[in-house]
């Protein structure tokens, strides 16, 4: 479904990735993993369109997606809930819901509402609610549900786990699972190496802008490099 390859870009003369291989399957939870820098963040960013690519290609359903400005990128199937969550505080969270449908003017988005409600339960409660009143770990829900208001095929997911207590991580990644079994196929980039490969298919690990390991995700937990530098086993 997604096919990155030899992906490069920079950040003025700095160049950050440095020749990036990956590829995501249809239906698949695929992880990029790493430490804070490693690049990660950028990566999503070069895939959702607003980060430059220097070198290199992506591929997203067949089509090459470099042309293809941010804009239009949702409306290929690809949805981006950003590093930081990006919701609007004075906005409601249904306002916020329905930002992320801004494509459609269709009867479906009602019933793509009370689906993210029956998934979210909580941002039903307080769907009346300035957004900023939420919770850290109902911020991160209100950031997927919004992106999948766009209904897309594929969801980069960028920190979900990000300054959350370990039990909301826990809940994070369930929904994330949940968004699997919806038919979204995800790549989620994470520092928290051990909750993301336990929920992915796959994964990748990105050390200062290359991938140096890949596999399956049972296969990269037993690994003892990523027990001991990802794992603190
Ligand atoms: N806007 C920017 N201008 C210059 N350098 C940047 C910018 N954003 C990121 N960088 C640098 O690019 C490198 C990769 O950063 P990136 O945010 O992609 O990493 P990351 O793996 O996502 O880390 P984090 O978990 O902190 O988000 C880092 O060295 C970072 O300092």
């Amino acid at each position: 479904m997604l096919t990155v390859e030899g992906l490069r870009s920079r950040y003025g003369r700095i160049e950050v990735l440095h020749g990036i291989d990956l590829e995501v399957q249809s239906g698949e939870i695929v992880t990029v993993v790493g430490a804070n820098g490693a690049g990660k963040t950028t990566l999503l960013r070069c895939l959702s369109g607003v980060q430059p690519v220097s070198s290199g290609t992506i591929t997203f359903r067949g089509e090459a997606l470099v042309p293809v400005p941010a804009y239009r990128r949702l409306a290929r199937g690809l949805a981006q809930s950003p590093e930081g969550r990006q919701i609007f505080t004075n906005l409601t969270v249904e306002e916020n819901l329905r930002l992320g449908a801004f494509l459609f003017a269709d009867d479906r988005v009602e019933k793509d509402m009370d689906d993210a409600f029956r998934m979210f339960p909580v941002l039903k409660e307080k769907r009346n609610l300035a957004a900023g009143g939420l919770s850290g770990g109902q911020q991160q829900m209100l950031a997927m549900a919004r992106a999948l208001m766009g209904r897309p095929s594929c969801l980069l997911l960028d920190e979900p786990s990000m300054g959350l207590a370990p039990i909301i991580v826990a809940q994070i990644f369930e929904v994330v699972k949940g968004i699997r079994d919806l038919g979204v196929t995800t790549l989620l980039v994470e520092q928290n190496a051990f909750g993301a490969l336990k929920i992915a298919d796959r994964g990748y690990v990105m050390e200062t802008g290359h991938i140096t390991m890949s596999g399956g995700a049972e296969e990269l937990i037993a690994d003892p490099r990523i027990r001991e530098a990802y794992l603190g086993i």
